[in-house]
């Protein structure tokens, strides 16, 4: 029998994590797989949770939540032969949506009793990792404000959008490849190694994390008028020949912003006003 680990946050989404371990073991092929149950208590519980488990012989271990919970475990399980599984109970669920991972417990369960392995690229930012989006500018803003705010899911992060839109502006940004440097001003810059934010918000619709190569997307901001037409272009993933959306491809970038902070996965985090992106070749087994 081989032991399954399920880190649960219960906070993700709408808190469906609190009572999701009957679902699981309804689903789970429990003649080839035992399952054991942690609960995070905090923010950075999940990854001391994974941590242990590393030490503990899991055939996987599996994040139950969001975007947040998958990077918190995938940073731990990185370079490691333990495959992560994805429960997609949060608020976006950008990576478990970009590798098709189904949304509900049942769908999500049998593809961890299947066991299929692909090995996933990882983005580095300053010696942390991003497997899904990270991001300068508008939507750090927008990641920082949504941690502050009380509730989580969808409404609360469209609320964090509007309150953050009036207050950003386009800011100049230098990106050094190792042919070239661009000079460049915009509204938000994005190192997207899926396709998504997540509720099949397709900022870099062409991303696949497995390519060996990080997809940075600048935007310029766009005036109200022009708002409804980009929401459209982002969410039927036909973003690339928008006047605002410019995007560079590469596996090395050195960056300068005019801010000090970004988003690794929608969790606001300092990286200081000079930091490289790199990515990292199919650094991390996951099951999809
Ligand atoms: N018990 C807890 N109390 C408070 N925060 C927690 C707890 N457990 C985990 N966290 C934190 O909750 C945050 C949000 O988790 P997660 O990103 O998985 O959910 P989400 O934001 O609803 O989903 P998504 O990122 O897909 O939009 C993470 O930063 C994580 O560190």
């Amino acid at each position: 029998m081989q032991k399954i680990l399920f880190i649960v946050n219960p906070i993700a989404g709408k808190k469906a994590g609190k009572n999701i371990h009957q679902d699981i073991i309804r689903y789970l092929d429990t003649d080839k797989f035992k399952p054991h149950f942690k609960y995070s208590e905090y923010s950075g519980h999940i990854s001391e949770i994974a941590e242990h488990g590393l030490k503990e012989n899991y055939r996987a271990i599996i994040a139950v939540g969001g975007d947040g919970t998958v990077n918190e475990t995938g940073r731990i399980l990185i370079h490691s032969n333990i495959p992560m599984g994805i429960i997609p109970i949060g608020s976006g669920n950008g990576l478990a949506r970009h590798l098709r991972v189904p949304l509900s417990v049942k769908g999500a369960v049998r593809l961890i009793n299947k066991m299929d392995i692909l090995q996933m690229d990882a983005i580095r930012i300053n010696g942390m990792y991003s497997f899904c989006v990270a991001g300068i500018g508008f939507d750090a803003e927008v990641s920082r404000m949504f941690q502050q705010m009380k509730a989580r899911g969808l409404f609360s992060y469209i609320i964090a959008c509007l309150r953050c839109f009036n207050q950003s502006k386009n800011q100049n940004f230098i990106v050094r490849t190792k042919q070239k440097e661009h000079h460049l001003n915009g509204f938000m810059m994005c190192f997207a190694n899926a396709n998504q934010f997540g509720n099949n918000a397709y900022i870099a619709p062409g991303a696949n994390v497995s390519d060996g190569i990080i997809d940075l997307v600048l935007v310029k901001k766009p005036y109200y008028l022009q708002i409804p037409l980009f929401a459209f272009k982002t969410f039927t993933g036909t973003l690339e020949n928008h006047s605002l959306y410019n995007r560079i491809n590469g596996s090395e970038f050195e960056i300068t912003q005019e801010n000090d902070f970004a988003h690794l996965d929608g969790e606001p985090t300092k990286v200081g006003t000079k930091f490289t992106v790199a990515i990292e070749e199919k650094a991390l087994p996951v099951i999809c």
